[in-house]
């Protein structure tokens, strides 16, 4: 096949780190070999750099008329959810002490039991053209690929005796409207499998090693009304002890059911502990629920919270508005929170259908020269007489790279990422400049166009996650300082509801979600299952292995009818030179 053909798959957004854990040991001297090789040749026109790995080592051979089967088994084997029986051949089932039924049973009641074999599909689009849009291809042809995953719920048979369970429940990272909805919902699940133990761990992580941190008992007499406010229970932290030191607390206290409620580090955490207790044989089943209300992990529709934090930057974005709108020249500028990600800018801004202009990390813009965010405001104020910006917090941070794997990429360099799916990265930040030199013959846009780009701060959080400097700071005084030297009077706002949107109880559509998905975190600890979390996929409700929902954080598609949909409804124009 030819390494430049046009194949198209999902989008992902790989950060340096997660770029050197997928190139392996193996491959990451290359990496480090080029970008050094590329500071000595600084200086050369990109044309006469020809990459080191220029050539496609297809991670798929199309020629091979079993392509598809063997495309599928390995997806299935991908998506084996894992199981205690795994590692403990003794572990054996009993009937399951879940149970609807009523005292008198009728004969239309139905058990409601999932079987394991239940699968759910997971791409429900069959393009037909690699060129239709938002197309999700595996091969060339965009040819029809079953992707299924396991459906969740409860089972007939358990693996855990009621009696024998301690539970415990963490709430790690940022706070996320719908924590207390999901802990309500465990705690009530558990008795009704008659579980008596059950524990909240205080503060995140930080709660199995801090000593004066006491674990919290929770029945559904404490959990009744936490769901009418926001936050959790139970605290949250970032940063936090060793997986080991977990797992041996762990031990300790006797917890054979974890249920562990974050974003991706907190998954990727919930791995780990995963891995270390299948090391150490114990039967314990670790269950992940996805909370983001940044809605970055892949394969679900959503995550929970993210509705309701939509719904809360609402009224940031209508105060901004009115502001503007009443005020001589008058520009509203609003930041939400989105570290690498811009749903929540993106759906905020489609909801209101007040944004003139939404920026976010995924899409690269210039603010200063010809095509410039700031030239854009000017001819808004000239012909609307005020503007509202949408601006995520991880937008203005540096240029985005956009790479098709395969296509654009070599894929010698990723060789555990699948044929087709997009690459973005934020140079600078995650992506080395080095390296972006290098691979400029290939690549769409010239990233040194881009300029006017805010400070790097270096600084990290404790959980290493990048703290970024505030765009939205710079952009309201860019945009005074722009407006004052062209002499044209703006009177700028700038409202930043950061911790308003997610520092509040959940709405309905989320408490709904919160519901679903704390049930189903316990059917799958009961049925035996860890390393899993639960999502929902095209509106069933599923079980994932926690892998495949963190191997890179989610993004917005700048491709995507989503993002059409935003710029139709803002009207800006692209803001490249
Ligand atoms: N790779 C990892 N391995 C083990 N633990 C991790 C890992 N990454 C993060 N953690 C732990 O997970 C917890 C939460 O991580 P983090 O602060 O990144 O929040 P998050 O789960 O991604 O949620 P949010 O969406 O709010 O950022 C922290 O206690 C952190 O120490
Ligand atoms: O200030 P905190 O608590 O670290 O949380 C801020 C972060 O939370 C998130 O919403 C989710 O991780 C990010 O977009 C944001 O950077
Ligand atoms: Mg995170």
């Amino acid at each position: 096949m030819d390494s430049l053909s046009p194949v198209i798959g999902p989008k992902l957004v790989v950060p340096l780190r997660s770029v050197r854990r997928i190139l392996g040991p193996d491959l990451q001297p290359n990496l480090n070999r080029i970008c050094n090789k590329n500071k000595k040749i600084n200086g050369m026109h990109a044309e006469n750099t020809k990459p080191r790995a220029a050539s496609s080592a297809a991670a798929i051979d199309f020629r091979d008329r079993d392509w598809k089967s063997k495309y599928e088994d390995d997806f299935q084997a991908r998506f084996n959810i894992p199981h205690l029986t795994d590692v403990i051949e003794d572990a054996l089932p009993i009937p399951s002490t879940f149970c609807l039924r009523m005292r008198t049973p009728t004969q239309d009641f139905a058990d409601g039991y999932i079987n394991n074999n239940d699968r759910v599909l997971l791409k429900v689009i069959n393009y037909s053209s690699p060129t239709s849009a938002g197309a999700e291809c595996i091969d060339p042809d965009c040819t029809w690929v079953e992707q299924w995953v396991h459906r969740a719920g409860p089972r007939e048979k358990i693996y855990f005796k009621p009696e024998n369970v301690k539970a415990a429940i963490v709430t790690c990272g940022g706070l996320c409207p719908g924590l207390n909805d999901v802990i309500r919902q465990i705690v009530i699940t558990l008795e009704i499998y008659g579980v008596k133990k059950i524990v909240g761990i205080p503060f995140g992580y930080r709660g199995f090693s801090d000593k004066d941190l006491s674990e919290m008992p929770l029945s559904r007499k404490v959990v009744q009304n936490v769901h009418l406010s926001g936050g959790s229970l139970l605290g949250v932290s970032r940063g936090g002890p060793s997986v080991s030191d977990i797992v041996d607390s762990m031990e300790e206290r006797g917890i054979n059911m974890l249920f562990v409620l974050g974003g991706n580090g907190t998954h990727a955490g919930a791995n780990a502990i995963h891995n270390e207790c299948r090391k150490r044989r114990l039967r314990v089943a670790v269950v992940g629920v996805p909370k983001t209300i940044d809605n970055d992990i892949l394969l679900m529709d959503k995550t929970f919270g993210f509705d309701t934090a939509v719904e809360e930057a609402q009224r940031a974005i209508n105060s901004a508005y009115i502001e503007a709108h009443s005020a001589y020249h008058g520009i509203g500028i609003v930041k939400l929170m989105g570290r690498s990600s811009g749903f929540i800018a993106m759906q905020a801004s489609l909801a209101s259908g007040q944004i003139d202009i939404c920026l976010i990390p995924e899409v690269s813009f210039n603010l200063h020269g010809p095509h410039g965010v700031l030239r854009h405001l000017k001819y808004l104020l000239e012909t609307k007489g005020s503007a509202v910006v949408c601006v995520a917090e991880g937008a203005g941070q540096g240029p985005m790279l956009h790479m098709r794997i395969g296509a654009e990429f070599p894929t010698c360099f990723l060789p555990h990422v699948r044929q087709g799916p997009m690459l973005h990265m934020r140079i600078g930040a995650e992506f080395p400049t080095c390296f972006c030199c290098i691979l400029q013959p290939f690549l769409k846009t010239n990233f040194h166009h881009f300029r006017n780009f805010i400070q790097k701060t270096n600084a990290k959080d404790a959980s290493g996650n990048i703290v970024f400097g505030d765009f939205g700071v710079h952009l309201q005084q860019e945009t005074k300082k722009y407006f004052n030297e062209i002499g044209i009077t703006a009177d700028v706002k700038y409202i930043d509801p950061t911790y308003m949107i997610r520092a509040c109880r959940a709405n309905a559509s989320d408490g709904i979600l919160c519901t679903v998905l704390g049930q189903n975190a316990v059917h799958g600890a009961f049925a035996g299952y860890s390393g899993i979390t639960v999502g929902i996929c095209n509106t069933h409700y599923v079980y994932l292995p926690i892998p495949e929902v963190i191997s890179y954080p989610r993004a917005v598609d700048p491709n995507s009818r989503m993002w059409h949909r935003c710029l139709t409804s803002t009207g800006q124009p692209d803001f490249l030179d």
